[in-house]
């Protein structure tokens, strides 16, 4: 067995190390996000110098994989440098109540605080207690705070927001948050008064194109890859179709598995070939995580697309297509359509998935219509998958 060992380990590798490559790797730069992330410490500058008694608040928007998440965390790090600051990075998907998210943040300081048994308040409290004696200042990045929204409503926000008032007595106020959501009208969804305490402070990260892209994996290849195992090529093709969406993580991705591809077919270079095995695997839409984030409307208005786009041999359809086709799917699926606003919304919704691209036809304000099409997926492709996961959601109410 040992040999087994021995002879894998000899084997020739493209990778000098594949941590950069992880999803959590946070880099030394974030090129391309350097003036966003000077944005972001210049909103906290007060905090950052005054300390006592200011707090701040920031919402970070933009679509799937244009680094939300990276540049909080690189915030935090850089925070964290500075005495007496904290950083607290919580997963609202992952922690998606109030109660939950609070508990995370708690830990950081205690690590065996209960899981039960205080309320929302009582947790402030005591999170203010803990700061107050460690005399420390906290920021808390509350990551897909969308997600613990849908599922146990916005107090959450109210209590944080609110932290600054007089309801915590005698406590100086040592908490900021940065929010962060794929939905730039995320904003809208809140109350006046947590809408007022992030007033401008909403940073919309764009996706990101071609250029950037490849300035993001030349950054990766270095810290990753042995020298010259890389052609131009393929970092073009990777930046290329990434591109489509945008999205880094895709890019990352696609490198990583390029590279994986290479590695066992013995290869000493990563190749356009090899891109293009890796894309065929790890497609955005063959993820099933993808499909957990949508509920049976989604997949209903997706199959919509998907059916009209297949059948028309057209580029893009309409909304008004989309929806009385989609009232025609959920009626042979028994399923109560959902009025006007709500359909509008799921198109929204997997807009900021990055699933669909949606675009306004033509110039001028009267007549014009929301367009939709799929981004480099075959359609027939897609309607499979839906149809498949349609199954096992209905299978399951
Ligand atoms: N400017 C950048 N420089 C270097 N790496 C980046 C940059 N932007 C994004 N990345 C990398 O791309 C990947 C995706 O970024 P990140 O997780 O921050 O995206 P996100 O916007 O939070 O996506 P999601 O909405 O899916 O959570 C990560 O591996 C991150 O390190």
């Amino acid at each position: 067995m040992n040999d087994i060992i021995k002879d894998e380990l000899s084997r020739p590798t493209v990778f000098k190390k594949e941590k950069p490559l992880y999803f959590d790797y946070v880099p030394e730069n974030l090129p391309e996000r350097e003036e966003e992330l000077r944005y972001l410490v210049r909103l906290f500058r007060d905090v950052i110098e005054e300390r006592v008694g200011s707090s701040q608040s920031a919402l970070i928007t933009g679509k799937v994989g244009t680094g939300k998440t990276v540049m909080a965390k690189k915030f935090g790090e850089m925070l964290e440098k500075r005495r007496g600051f904290n950083y607290v990075h919580v997963n609202c998907r992952k922690h998606n109540t109030g109660s939950l998210a609070l508990i995370k943040v708690l830990r950081n300081y205690d690590k065996r605080f209960p899981e039960r048994g205080y309320s929302v308040e009582e947790m402030l409290r005591a999170l203010f207690n803990m700061l107050e004696i460690r005399d420390k200042y906290l920021v808390i990045a509350m990551d897909e705070i969308d997600f613990l929204i849908k599922k146990s409503g916005p107090d959450i926000l109210y209590n944080l927001s609110r932290m600054s008032d007089d309801s915590l007595g005698d406590y100086e106020n040592r908490i900021s948050v940065i929010y962060i959501a794929r939905d730039p009208n995320f904003r809208e969804e809140l109350d006046q008064s947590t809408q007022s305490t992030l007033r401008g402070n909403i940073i919309n990260l764009n996706e990101y194109n071609q250029k950037e892209l490849t300035t993001i994996l030349n950054q990766r290849i270095k810290l990753a890859f042995n020298p010259n195992t890389v052609t131009t090529e393929t970092i073009e093709l990777i930046s290329d179709i990434a591109s489509e969406w945008g999205n880094a993580r895709f890019a990352i991705e696609l490198l990583w598995k390029a590279g994986k591809k290479a590695d066992s077919e013995g290869d000493e270079t990563v190749v356009p070939e090899h891109v293009r095995w890796a894309k065929a695997e790890i497609h955005p839409y063959m993820r099933k995580e993808l499909f957990n984030d949508m509920n049976k409307n989604h997949l209903m208005v997706l199959l919509s697309i998907a059916q009209l786009l297949q059948n028309s041999n057209k580029a893009y359809v309409t909304t008004g297509e989309v929806e009385e086709n989609y009232k025609i799917i959920c009626e042979g699926h028994n399923i109560k359509p959902r009025r006007y606003t709500q359909f509008w919304h799921y198109i929204q919704e997997l807009n900021n998935m990055g699933v669909i691209d949606t675009s306004l036809s033509g110039k001028g304000k009267r007549g014009r219509t929301t367009q939709i099409s799929l981004p480099d997926i075959p359609a027939n492709m897609l309607k499979q998958e839906i149809e498949k996961h349609i199954n096992t959601i209905l299978k399951h109410e």
